[in-house]
This record gives C-alpha cells, structure tokens and sequence, in this order.
C-alpha cells in the first residue's frame, strides 16, 4: 500500500489537474497554497454566472460550506449538478455540520446529489449521518474518529462512494473497505482550515486517481506524514502552516514511506 500511494503522489505532481473550490474566506488562501504545494492547480470561485463554465474546465470540485450564505449556497448546488452531469469527481467538506438549521438544510440539498467524497472531522460527520445527540461547538470535533465509524458507514452506504473521518487517526471508509492512518500532529487543529486544505488535496487525487478510496488515502496520508514531520520542526501554529506547504512541496520517498503509520 505505501508504495501505491507514494505512486499517486508523484503522479499528481506530474499531473497538475486543475481544481475548482467553492470554499470560505477564512481557508481560500492556504488552500490554494496547499493545492499548488502538493501539486495541483487551484481555483477558487463562486459566482453563479460563471459556476457552470468553471466545473467544465476543471478536473473536480470541492464544496466547502465553511462561510456559506445564500448566495453561495446556490452556486454550490449549481457546480455540484454539474459536476454530476459532467461524470467529475466533487468532494464535500461539511463544515459546522450540526451548528444550525441553515447548514443541515443546506447539506441535506447536497448529499441529495451524492458527493463521490465526503471529508469531515468525526463530529461533523456524525452530524451529517443524524445519529449523534452530542452538541457541536461550531467548527471543532468533540468526537473521536472511531466514534463516528457507525455513521460514516452509513453515509458510504446512503450518499458517497468514499467517507474520510479526519483527527487524531483518519479513517478511510469505502463500501466495503477501511483504512486507518495514525500520522499528523496535535498541533495541527490549532492552525485554522488544514481539514479543508485535507479536503481539497482530496479532490486534486480525485481527479487523476480512477479509484477514489485510494484517492482519499493518498490525500490523507500525504496531509498526516507531511504535518507530523512539519510540526516536529515548528515553534507553534504559525510556523507549522509554513513548514507544511515546504513539506507538501518537497517530501521525499524515503521521509514518506519511514513515517506512514497505516493502522488496522
Ligand atoms: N490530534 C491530532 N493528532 C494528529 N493529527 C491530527 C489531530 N487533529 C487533526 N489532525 C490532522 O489535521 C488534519 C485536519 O484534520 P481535522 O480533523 O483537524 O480537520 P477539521 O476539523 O475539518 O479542520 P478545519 O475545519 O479547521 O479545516 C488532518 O490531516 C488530521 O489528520
Ligand atoms: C473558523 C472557520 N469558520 C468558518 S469556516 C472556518 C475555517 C475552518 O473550517
Ligand atoms: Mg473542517
């Protein structure tokens, strides 16, 4: 498996496909740079006008519904439609899921037209599957990735063909296939959006990798190994979100294959 996904790194460097982001202020930035990092090309847009044409030229979408508003939330329906008639791959990043009536409404919509991926901390996806009674607080998970299996389970099932829960371990989980990966750092979730960075990456394999469990691995796994090493060389947040994009950008084989940590 390691050699594998080592292979989808490298060819996702070879391939710079072009990446459509619906996504909040808070993360355009780093997101971009983190697609240019890892490989990829970013776009970020939103305007209904132009939505349509923008899925037609890139090679996947990511919805992120971070700072939706009403607005937005059409032009995410819209690119989301026709990313589906198009047959490309579009990945939703739930943010907040469970925060308000406004956001479940407005996923409901969207996992009606079946995401090929959903990536989401564990709270967001328990949320997302209804079967959590737990209070959310806003962006953060208060929950464990194992303790949202049942529900991603049942997400694989009703809506996406690949769950990725992310925290401490991420968890992959396709129909009938499931990957854990115990890398990254705590550091990691005092530094904003590197879930949406982790969700956008996932879409840059999505769009050049056929199998798309494979596809969420490589993303995962590049996103896990590359911040455990960053955050060993970091002071604190601020210098972990630099030192990421340098080891997003320049990881080697070796520093890949030592530190991946594939569980059960
Ligand atoms: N406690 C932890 N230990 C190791 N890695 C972690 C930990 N928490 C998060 N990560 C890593 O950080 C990245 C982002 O995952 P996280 O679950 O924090 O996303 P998120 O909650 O959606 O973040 P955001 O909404 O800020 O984008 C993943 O690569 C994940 O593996
Ligand atoms: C902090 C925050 N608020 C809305 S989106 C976002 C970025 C992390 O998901
Ligand atoms: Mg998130």
């Amino acid at each position: 498996m390691e050699n594998i996904l080592w292979q989808h790194i490298q060819h996702l460097k070879n391939s710079v496909p072009l990446i459509h982001n619906i996504t909040n202020y808070v993360v355009m930035n780093n997101t971009a740079n983190a697609l240019l990092a890892a490989g990829a090309s970013p776009i970020m847009a939103h305007a209904q006008s132009e939505i349509e044409d923008m899925v037609t030229i890139c090679q996947a979408l990511v919805v992120n519904i971070g700072t939706l508003d009403e607005y937005w939330s059409m032009s995410m329906i819209n690119a989301a439609k026709k990313a589906n008639e198009l047959g490309k791959p579009w990945i939703l990043d739930p943010v907040g899921a469970g925060a308000t009536s406004y956001r479940n409404e407005i996923i409901a919509k969207l996992l009606e037209l079946k995401p090929t991926i959903i990536r989401a901390n564990a709270s967001e996806i328990m949320a997302l599957a209804k079967v959590s009674n737990l209070p959310t607080k806003g962006v953060d998970s208060t929950a464990k990735s194992n303790e949202a299996i049942e529900a991603a389970k049942l997400l694989t099932k009703e809506f996406a063909s690949v769950v990725c829960i992310s925290g401490e371990t991420d968890i992959i989980l396709g129909k009938d296939q499931k990957l854990s990966l115990k890398n990254g750092n705590a550091l990691m979730a005092k530094v904003t959006g590197l879930g949406c960075s982790a969700s956008a990456i996932t879409a840059a394999f999505a769009a050049i990798i056929e199998d798309k469990f494979e596809a969420t691995s490589a993303a995962m796994a590049l996103m896990g190994v590359c911040g455990e090493i960053a955050a060993k060389n970091s002071a604190g947040p601020g210098s972990l979100q630099l030192n990421l994009l340098d080891k997003l950008y320049n990881i080697t084989e070796n520093e890949f294959i030592t530190h991946l940590k594939i569980g059960e």
